[in-house]
């Protein structure tokens, strides 16, 4: 099994690269393979002997441009580089670089971005330090202007390399070559839409090196969770398998437990049951078959049932109603010390979080799984959860200041774990942004902890399933496809 796929911050990069230097790999020899790797993909992206221009900024990510102009140049292709500032103030490595470069050098006013068969964007790095302005911003809209096909270095001049936001202006590329690992720009939104698809180019600097410098922020993919997956072998039975409880709302408000109950139920929950207030009894009862069904009378109702040890999972929050009662079922809750996952009404419910449940989501694994919308609200009195720029940043200290797991969706989906792990989902479709879908992952994810998956991989794990789902189905998928869409992904997965 491979080991899940680290995505390294430009700080963590920029230690990484220290350390490497460090043990003896000197700097020039990273740039050179970096250009080198960046000149093979610009190989397979240009006809023989095509014209290549070459933006080159001021620091590394400029060397970097010169030591692939050098190379495809050799190769020969028609090759101009377009300096952004003076050659000769250049230092360190890229000054070293840019000495071997022999062939035509054009002024930015004077380059004629749109008579290139391929850009190479080499303008900035990770090394971007603030929002462009004057020549620099010139310079990347004389780029984006020319519509030609632009392959990036590193990641597209103008994107903040840690959070993915842009800082002013952004080059839009048709594919990027970064070195070593992904970083968080290449997955979070809106960043990822500027990179086309990124290739990582291996520069010799040692996977123990950038396992050191982790700050545990992962892809995620199966590598991260593949192994918690439960297998049902011969001896085992339903209720070696959990039984995961789904609160429903009122009479008129039902369908969104039963989206999250079969989503248990196919995910692999031994049981399911739906626990649901007497008046909506009937309606409940008319649509179940496999998922059982229980009367459950507000928070005392719920109190009663968690009385049995066998309810190991809760799912609390689809269409319950924003009151002062769902509040009270999520204290019971809480108190009961079952695996949780709370969404919709369960956080909408709350204008804050507070600090004893914050001691009882401590107690026992709780999934908090906000929108955006939902997670501005839960942390309205937390400027300091609020601020960071970056939504790892952010969820990651939600989940520390809740000690549950944060799942802050999106199409850029972030997981965190209050122990600093964190990861960043990418197989997202924008068809699952569709009503009840949120009910359905909250119904996969509990259904993996009555199966004994440990909050953050049942988070990481559905997240990545439910989207697996979607995304196999296409155009026209509704939240009552998705759980007949599991038995699918789990096959594969299991293989
Ligand atoms: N890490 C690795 O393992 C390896 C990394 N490599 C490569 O190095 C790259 C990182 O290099 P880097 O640190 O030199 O940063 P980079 O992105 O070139 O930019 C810095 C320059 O831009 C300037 N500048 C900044 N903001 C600006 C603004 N808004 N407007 C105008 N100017 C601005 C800044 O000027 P200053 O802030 O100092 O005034 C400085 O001159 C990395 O992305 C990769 O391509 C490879 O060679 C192989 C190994
Ligand atoms: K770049």
């Amino acid at each position: 099994m491979a080991p899940p796929e680290l995505i390294l911050t430009p700080h963590e990069m920029a230690r990484a690269d220290t350390a490497t230097i460090a043990s003896g790999t000197p700097g020039l020899d990273l740039m050179r393979r970096a250009g080198r790797a960046v000149a093979d993909a610009a190989r397979r992206m240009t006809a023989p002997g095509g014209r290549i221009l070459v933006a080159a900024g001021p620091g590394n990510n400029g060397g970097d441009g010169f030591v692939a102009a050098t190379a495809l140049a050799a190769d020969g292709f028609d090759v101009a580089v377009v300096p952004l500032g003076r050659i000769d103030r250049m230092r360190g490595d890229a000054a070293e670089a840019a000495s071997g470069w022999h062939g035509e050098v054009v002024p930015a006013e004077e380059a004629r971005f749109h008579e290139a068969d391929l850009v190479i964007d080499a303008l900035f790095g990770t090394g971007l330090a603030r929002d462009l302005d004057g020549a620099a911003r010139s310079l990347v809209e004389q780029i984006d202007a020319a519509g030609r096909p632009v392959l990036a270095v590193d990641l597209p001049s103008g994107l903040d390399g840690e959070t993915g936001d842009v800082r002013g202006v952004v080059i839009k590329a048709v594919r990027t070559v970064t070195f070593a690992a992904r970083k968080p720009c290449h997955l979070l939104m809106p960043g990822r839409a500027y990179c086309g698809p990124v290739e990582v180019a291996d520069i010799g600097i040692l996977p123990e090196t950038l396992s050191a410098v982790s700050g545990q922020l992962f892809v995620n993919s199966p590598d991260l969770w593949r192994a918690h997956l439960p297998k049902p072998d011969l001896a085992s039975h339903k209720y070696d398998r959990g039984h995961t409880l789904v609160a429903s709302g009122g009479a008129t408000r039902t369908g969104a437990a039963r989206l999250a109950a079969v989503a248990a139920l196919r995910i692999g929950s031994g049981l399911v049951t739906i626990a649901s207030p007497p008046e909506a009894l009937g309606v409940n009862a008319a649509h179940l078959t496999a998922v059982m069904l229980r009367g459950c009378d507000g928070p005392e109702g719920l109190y009663h049932i968690l009385k049995d040890p066998r309810f190991n999972a809760l799912v609390l929050g689809p269409a319950l109603g924003i009151h002062a009662n769902t509040r009270a079922m999520v204290a019971v809750a809480v108190q009961a010390q079952r695996s949780l996952v709370l969404d919709a009404d369960a956080l909408t419910s709350f204008e804050d979080l507070s600090s004893e449940l914050h001691q009882a989501f401590r107690q026992a694994p709780t999934v908090l799984t906000p929108h955006e919308g939902e997670f501005k609200r839960l942390f309205s009195g937390h400027p300091d959860l609020l601020d960071p720029p970056s939504k790892v940043e952010r969820t990651r200290r939600a989940a520390a200041y809740t000690g549950a797991v944060l799942l802050l969706k999106g199409s850029d989906t972030v997981i965190a774990a209050p122990d600093g792990r964190a990861a960043i989902n990418e197989n997202g479709t924008p068809y699952l942004g569709t009503a009840g879908s949120g009910d359905t992952l909250c119904g996969i994810i509990a259904g993996l902890m009555a199966q004994g998956l440990p909050a953050f991989e049942a988070a990481c794990a559905g997240t990545w399933i439910h989207a697996e789902a979607g995304a196999g189905f296409g155009p026209g998928l509704i939240s009552e496809d998705l759980a007949g869409l599991l038995p699918g992904v789990l096959r594969d997965l299991l293989r």
